[in-house]
């Protein structure tokens, strides 16, 4: 790819992103199924005029979506099936969620982010991101949804990674409809389970619970992170959490788990770890996520050395850090009260 080559795709990402949120949202990856199908019958059954509906199926697959089987004729190539939903591996929420005005809107203002370092959310929104949410039941779903899809991969990863054998209870911190905490229950069936989020990031966990078989073996908790977390766990787990904020918030959270940690427990981080340095080799996701917590939350990325020090702020060590390859770029990151 030349320079000016890389530099186009990169700008018409976003448009990229709105054709995969219109394949969603016209339910293509549906309507084709199993056949190739013409894109008029599609257009039919979506209810859509069908020159239209052939320009989005190309472009679908010049993106690697769909692939275009003679003239008008489309069919499903691999990467477009995570775009059927009721499958494990389906991404439709995630797609919806990360497309949607509530996380686009204030990438539009990342510029003023970087100027004066402030959550540009707060600023478009007039409230913080989880607040917007808590206000509105339909799109907290979808957020739900979308991160118990985005977090699929790693419970399925997760039970081989690390031993749970060793613990009684585990507490999933902020653990959103229980997909993480679901993993390991099944996977480890000694062990008892607290999935402790908002009562809004719980609204789908009581649903999710039962169709794992799971509503004896794990309980839910709704509170506020900042206040406290539930006691009588030897493990305290938490995924994607303290990405969302900033440090002094962070370490509150993990204040919280060190003050609820038996003689022998442990903190468990899920989160992606930064190098200190850039690697050319890197797909350079991470550090969109960094700026998606600037825009959107005032949270960020972390390096090692950064996991470190919010641990120690927190009278915890961090012992070991574990990449998960089978979920990247996320890592487990350790910790022993000191
Ligand atoms: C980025 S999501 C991660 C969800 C889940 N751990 C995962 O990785 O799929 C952040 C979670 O933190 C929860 N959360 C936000 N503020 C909270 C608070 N003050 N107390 C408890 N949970 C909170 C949200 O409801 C949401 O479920």
């Amino acid at each position: 790819m030349t320079d000016r080559e890389l530099l186009v795709r990169l700008v018409f990402g976003g448009m990229a992103a709105q054709t995969v949120r219109a394949a969603v949202r016209l339910r293509i990856v549906e309507l084709i199924g199993d056949t190739p199908r013409p894109a008029a019958d599609v257009a039919a059954d979506a209810g859509a005029e069908p020159r239209p509906m052939t320009r989005l199926l190309r472009a679908l697959a010049g993106l690697g979506l769909l692939r275009e089987h003679g003239f008008g004729t489309f069919a499903v190539a691999p990467a477009g099936l995570l775009l059927a939903p009721g499958r494990p591996d389906s991404l439709t929420s995630f797609v919806r969620m990360f497309t949607e005005p509530a996380i686009i809107r204030a990438w539009e203002h990342l510029d003023d982010s970087v100027r004066t370092g402030d959550v540009a959310f707060d600023t478009v929104f007039g409230t913080d991101f989880f607040s917007h949410l808590a206000r509105q039941p339909e799109l907290s779903g979808e957020f739900n949804a979308a991160m118990s899809q985005a977090t699929a991969e790693t419970a399925a990863a997760l039970p081989h990674a690390f031993d749970f054998g060793r613990f009684g209870s585990v507490t999933d911190v902020g653990g959103g409809d229980g997909t993480l905490l679901a993993g390991v229950l099944v996977a480890f069936p000694g062990l008892t389970g607290v999935v402790h989020d908002t009562s809004e990031g719980l609204a789908q966990a009581p649903e999710n619970l039962r169709r794992h078989g799971l509503t004896e073996r794990c309980s839910l908790v709704a509170g506020d992170f900042f206040r406290s977390v539930p006691e009588g766990s030897d493990l305290y787990l938490m995924k994607s959490i303290l990405h969302d904020w900033p440090d002094d918030r962070a370490v509150r959270i993990l204040r919280h788990c060190r003050a609820a940690l038996p003689p022998g427990g442990r903190v468990l981080i899920l989160e992606p770890v930064m190098p200190e340095i850039v690697r050319a080799d890197d797909d350079g996701s991470t550090y969109l996520s960094d700026l998606n917590m600037l825009v959107n939350v005032g949270g960020r990325e972390r390096t090692r050395k950064d996991f470190e020090a919010l641990c120690e702020a927190a009278g915890l060590s961090l012992t070991s850090v574990t990449p998960l390859p089978e979920a990247e770029p996320f890592s487990l990151l350790e910790a022993v009260a000191r």
